[in-house]
């Protein structure tokens, strides 16, 4: 796996280490009621970001990434319910905001690109008249003038032609169809971006250029970025850091560099190790057993059916998220000690 892109992460770690967080999310805690049950699909997740960072979500299906995704922005809808926590960006507490308040806050402050959002672009309406409704949903007074400016200066972001405002989504490839949703993603500038999956169906090039220019609105803006995926490839060599997430609890948050060099969790070494290599031709070695039911979580950690290294304490007690010299979250009992 090429690493060398993650020395340009570490440098912004590094220069990330001493400013202060843009996102802080604490203790978000998700559960969806379901007709089998309770399911808890956020259990506690805490974490921060700077400005400028880039951090990949990774985990199995099913594991809860989409729902903090969702739950960071407010957009739960039943049978879930947010039950705790709080997102702060910048300086604001985005739980502690009304309905109205949320409402301009999505967009200006943080920006959600969903999965499969190419697709859902409105087949029968331009594509500039969807980015004036995006901007007119989430911010008033502005004139006709300036909102038009804004979309061209957001299609020029994304390395888009203006002239694509006056177009419809079929007219477009996959690649720009999905640029336009990043065109709309930044239009008023957030500070915090999610993108859940932008690369999935599209082909490697394609892949590659959606994430340089997601790089590069991120220069632009100074935003944090956080993406969702599966392609462990992808994530590092275009992420600073990566945050793997197991049974709706974060496991491990590291740098790029540390997470595929020396992954700390029992969880993300079997991650890390089941990731196809030229050494490995023809050999899969996948995680044993399966990701467990959130209506039916194990005892203690959920991840001890599978692990090798589990102890009575793991079967009995949910491990806390220790914090390891050099600020990666681990959350494994075999770490209690060193932090
Ligand atoms: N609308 C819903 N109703 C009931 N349960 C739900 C709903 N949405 C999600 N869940 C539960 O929450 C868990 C987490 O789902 P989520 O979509 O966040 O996972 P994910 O990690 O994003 O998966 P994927 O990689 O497949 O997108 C699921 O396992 C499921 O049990």
């Amino acid at each position: 796996m090429n690493l060398a892109t993650t020395e340009n992460a570490s440098s912004r770690n590094a220069a990330a280490a001493g400013a202060s967080p843009i996102l802080r999310v604490q203790d978000l805690v998700v559960t969806y009621y379901t007709d089998l049950g309770r399911a808890r699909a956020l259990d506690g997740v805490s974490f921060t970001l700077e400005a400028g960072m880039k951090m990949g979500m990774v985990g199995e299906s099913g594991s809860g990434k989409s729902t903090l995704a969702l739950a960071m922005m407010r957009m739960i809808k039943p049978p879930g319910r947010i039950e705790g926590g709080h997102v702060w960006v910048g300086g604001t507490d985005l739980q502690s905001l009304d309905d109205e308040g949320m409402r301009k806050a999505r967009l200006s402050k943080i920006a959600y690109i969903p999965q499969g959002a190419m697709n859902s672009l409105n087949p029968v309406t331009r594509i500039g008249e969807q980015m004036v409704d995006a901007i007119k949903s989430h911010l008033s007074g502005e004139s006709r003038q300036a909102i038009n400016d804004r979309c061209v200066w957001a299609l020029k972001s994304v390395d888009l032609d203006p002239g694509v405002f006056h177009m419809y989504a079929h007219e477009l490839s996959g690649g720009m169809k999905q640029r336009v949703c990043i065109a709309i993603g930044i239009l008023l500038r957030p500070e915090v971006i999610i993108a859940d999956e932008p690369t999935s169906a599209l082909d490697v090039v394609t892949q590659r250029q959606v994430m340089e220019t997601i790089d590069k609105v991120q220069d632009e803006l100074n935003s944090a970025v956080i993406l969702i995926g599966h392609d462990m490839g992808l994530m590092a060599q275009t992420m600073d850091r990566v945050a793997v997430m197991y049974a709706g609890r974060l496991v491990e948050v590291a740098t790029v560099r540390e997470m595929f060099t020396d992954p700390k969790h029992p969880y993300s070494q079997a991650l890390i190790s089941s990731l196809p290599t030229l050494d490995n031709r023809g050999q899969f070695k996948g995680i044993p057993g399966l990701a467990p039911s959130l209506l039916r979580l194990p005892s203690g950690c959920a991840f001890h059916p599978r692990c090798p290294l589990a102890s009575d304490r793991s079967r009995s007690e949910k491990p806390k998220v220790n914090v390891l010299p050099g600020g990666r979250l681990v959350a494994c009992h075999i770490y209690d000690q060193e932090s």
